[in-house]
């Protein structure tokens, strides 16, 4: 059988949500690990634990608080989710994905996704935002698609198109607010890869990564985006590089500089 949810199952949860604040959020912003700090910025909040909101998913990982918090950024009206779903966690990729919908009943139009990743491409250090182009969505590639089962008509169609996941003009605006801010350097774009984790990359499954045109990779967004693409909503998406991604594959690698000469990975 199939255990998804139905439009009145999002529809609930929304109406729920619209009962509860004034606020009539135009921008959806998913705090990816280390990163919910944004939502405290929020103007006039109201603010919900994931736990006392009906239908909504939990949270269980570390560095994710599970609050949805509205509230006014810079004059907009927005949502934030302090705290997403993993597959790793043991969430179905319905269930991971289920607040995407719930925003698009809340009225929003554009989806901004953030995430920590770790770094394939050379010029991409810890500390750098990659604005994300792109991306690569392995689990999808292999079946585990959140969009499996019936396709709900209301949202989106059977077949979406993902060849404009991420909106070019919030992706050239984002490089400008750089450069006027005096931080382009550590800002560039670049194509994201979702993999199921929780284990990081082997060095063989990194190296291909970096082979198929991956820049950075992580454990989320993707998911998201392929739900929110297919419901019509805009889409911005960041990486934050928190690692080189061989940084994690192989104890060898965790080394100083000074130790790594005498332990170069055998043959990979
Ligand atoms: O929610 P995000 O994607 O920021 O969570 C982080 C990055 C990886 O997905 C995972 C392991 O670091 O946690
Ligand atoms: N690999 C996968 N997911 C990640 C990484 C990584 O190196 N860093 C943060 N999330």
């Amino acid at each position: 059988g199939y255990y998804g949810y139905d439009h009145d199952d999002y529809q609930k949860t929304a109406d729920w949500l619209l009962s509860q604040t004034k606020h009539r959020p135009q921008v959806a912003i998913i705090c990816g690990s280390g990163l919910g700090m944004l939502a405290d910025a929020l103007k006039c909040q109201d603010a919900f634990h994931y736990t006392d909101i009906p239908g909504f998913p939990q949270s269980t990982v570390q560095g994710h608080a599970g609050r949805l918090v509205f509230g006014e950024l810079k004059g907009k009206t927005c949502v934030c989710m302090q705290g997403r779903f993993h597959m790793y966690e043991g969430h179905s990729l319905c269930k991971t994905t289920f607040p995407v919908r719930v925003f698009k009943l809340l009225g929003v139009e554009t989806l901004i996704v953030t995430n920590a990743a770790g770094s394939l491409a050379d010029g991409l250090k810890p500390g750098d935002i990659m604005i994300i182009k792109d991306h690569v969505n392995f689990p999808g590639l292999g079946g585990f698609n959140p969009l499996n089962g019936p396709n709900d008509d209301k949202f989106g169609p059977r077949f979406p198109a993902m060849s404009a996941c991420y909106n070019p003009g919030l992706r050239c605006l984002a490089m400008d607010i750089a450069k006027q801010q005096g931080v382009a350097e550590l800002v560039q774009e670049g194509v994201y890869a979702a993999v199921g984790g929780p284990n990081f990359e082997t060095i063989a499954e990194a190296k291909l990564m970096h082979r198929l045109g991956v820049d950075a990779v992580g454990m989320s967004t993707a998911p998201e985006v392929v739900v929110a693409v297919h419901c019509g909503l805009r889409v911005f998406g960041i990486s934050l590089i928190t690692n080189k991604a061989e940084a994690f594959s192989s104890p060898p690698n965790l080394l100083s500089a000074r130790d790594t000469s005498r332990c170069r990975s055998p043959g990979i």
